[in-house]
This record gives C-alpha cells, structure tokens and sequence, in this order.
C-alpha cells in the first residue's frame, strides 16, 4: 500500500487530505485529522478575529452532495497559529488557509504566519462564496492582480491560492496569465464549492438553509466534471506549479481521476463532512487497489498522464 509521494519537496504517506472548511474549526478535530490516514491536513480558512458565521440551519446533505453557507465561521487566525505552534511535522504537512474579509486583514495575518516561523504552507482562499456583501475576489480579475501583488510582496516563502471553478475557456486562460506572473504562488487548489446553488424542499415548499435566501455553495458528486477540467485546465496552463485536486471526490476512482487530470494532492470536502476522518483509510485502500489493478507501482507513473483520443 505504498501511496507515497511529494508534494513542494515534502514527503506525504499519501496524496489525501481535507478541504478547507471541512473537520478543521476546532482542536478536536484538527487532532483527528493529525491522527487520521491524510498524508497532509489544512486549517478552517481564518479571519482576523472569531466570527459566529451565518444563522443556522447552513449546511444540508443533499441527494449528491452539499449545499452550504456557513459564512466563514472560524476561531479567528491566533488560533490556528496556536495549532500551527503544537502541529508535529514530521507526522503529516499542515496547511494554513486565510480569508481575511480585508486585504489589510490578509497582510496583517500575513505578517504574523511570517513572524511566526511556522513550517506550516499558506493557502491563501479567494473563493469563499458565503460571506453576504463580499464578492469572490477570484471572480474579479483585477483584485486577484492586486491581493496576489501584495501578498507576493509580503510573504517571503512560497505560498499557493484556493481558487472558485471556473466554466470558460477564456477565463482559465486569463487567470492562468495573471497566476503565471507570480513565482510565489506554488500551488493552486481546484475548486471551492460551486457558489450560489439553490435546493428545495417540495414538502414544505421551502428552500433548505438559512442564510441568503437558501443560496449556497454546492459540493459532491454535483462538481466533479468541474473539479477535474479546472484541476486539468491549470495543470495545462500553469507548468511550473503545483495543483491541489479538490471536489466530487468520494471514492478512490474519483481520487485517481484527480491525479490524472494532474493533482499532487486531492482534497476531500462533502465526503469527509459525511463520513468523518476514518474516509481516508476506505479512500487510501480503494486507490491502491486501482493502482494495483492497473500495474501501477507509485502515484508519479500516471500523475498528470491524461490522454485525450
Ligand atoms: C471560507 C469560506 C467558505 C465557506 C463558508 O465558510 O461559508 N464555504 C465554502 O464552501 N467555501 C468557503 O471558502
């Protein structure tokens, strides 16, 4: 069962690990996914100080997957760099995912991942599609020139972005043009949720969440053709970075489709949500024995080896 790979020069036992978002709030569950079968783990997206989130119910289970507006709840960014302080390692890399409601909160939280000496790798999300008033910043091309710009200019290792999906080939394109420009940015995490879905309930004739009138963003089987065309749209375009596999993924087939369209690690959302950190040892098994079936002996043989007829 040797799923061992590489990852921006770190050694992983394997090429799982939770999305953002999902089984990373609080300690208990940080310690989970430190104990669990992921080959990495990464931290709630953070906001300078704790927020609440959106009203309650924010999160549905739906017949393919999710529907959430959780509205970024988090216990705000000293916290999870007190994680970051007591992370072991030498066990498992630990990512370190902001969202600063501001780009001065993003450079103040910048400023203090940098001061901190923490091994742990930034993920910087610009695709939260739930806090009312704020529009994605990875949908308005110019303010990913400009936060990229910053960012680059205040942290001094390297650093990768959680991006929305995207559904136009000019757009893959024009962001890949923009990303490019910015050697700090060494990997990319494809995609976030879906934003803005919208599911009912005929019984009651309502809609199934809270916050925003029953928008939210939409997770599960529903994303993965769109998970793996931008996961395989930035591996094509963006040669020298590293691209983070994440959404629709719940069994080891869906595992090995995002190594193939050219993910070095695939993350796990709805699936996890779901089921909780025991995912990893059914996902980590089910891909080896398709590695198995297959002939193939490590994960660098097929990774990124899409064919197209
Ligand atoms: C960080 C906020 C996010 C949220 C949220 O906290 O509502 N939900 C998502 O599906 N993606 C996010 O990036």
């Amino acid at each position: 069962l040797d799923l061992s790979t590489f990852f921006l020069g770190r050694p992983l036992t394997s090429p799982l690990m939770n999305a953002s978002g999902v089984w990373c709030n609080v300690n208990n569950q940080l310690n989970a996914l430190a104990e669990s079968k992921a080959g990495a783990m990464v931290t709630k997206s953070c906001t300078l100080l704790r927020r609440n989130g959106n009203p309650e119910p924010r999160y549905h289970t739906l017949a393919m997957g999710s529907i959430n507006s959780m509205g970024l709840p988090n216990e705000g960014h000293q916290y999870y760099l007190d994680y970051a302080e007591r992370h072991d390692y030498e066990n498992k890399p630990l990512f370190f995912s902001i969202a600063g409601l501001t780009l001065d909160d993003n450079l103040t939280m910048v400023a203090q991942i940098q001061d901190a000496y923490t091994p742990a790798i930034l993920e910087l999300n610009l695709s939260c599609p739930n806090v009312p008033g704020k529009a994605q910043i990875a949908y308005d091309f110019e303010a990913l020139d400009v936060i990229l710009a910053e960012i680059s200019a205040a942290y001094s290792r390297p650093f990768g972005i959680k991006l929305p999906p995207y559904f136009d080939i000019a757009h893959f394109d024009e962001v890949a043009e923009i990303l490019n420009r910015y050697e700090k940015v060494s990997f990319i995490t494809c995609i976030n949720s879906i934003g803005n879905g919208l599911m009912i309930d005929i019984n009651s004739e309502t809609v199934l969440i809270k916050p925003k009138e029953g928008f939210g963003g939409i997770g599960g089987d529903y994303v993965l053709p769109t998970a793996l065309a931008n996961v395989n749209a930035f591996y094509q375009r963006c040669p020298k970075k590293s691209i983070i596999g994440c959404g629709g993924v719940s069994t080891g087939e869906h595992v090995f489709m995002h190594l193939l369209a050219g993910a070095g690690i695939v993350q796990v959302g709805t699936a996890l949500y779901e089921e909780g950190p025991e995912i990893f040892v059914r996902l980590n098994i089910e891909l080896a024995k398709i590695m198995k079936e297959k002939g193939y002996k490590t994960i660098r043989e097929f990774q990124g080896k899409l064919k197209t007829i």
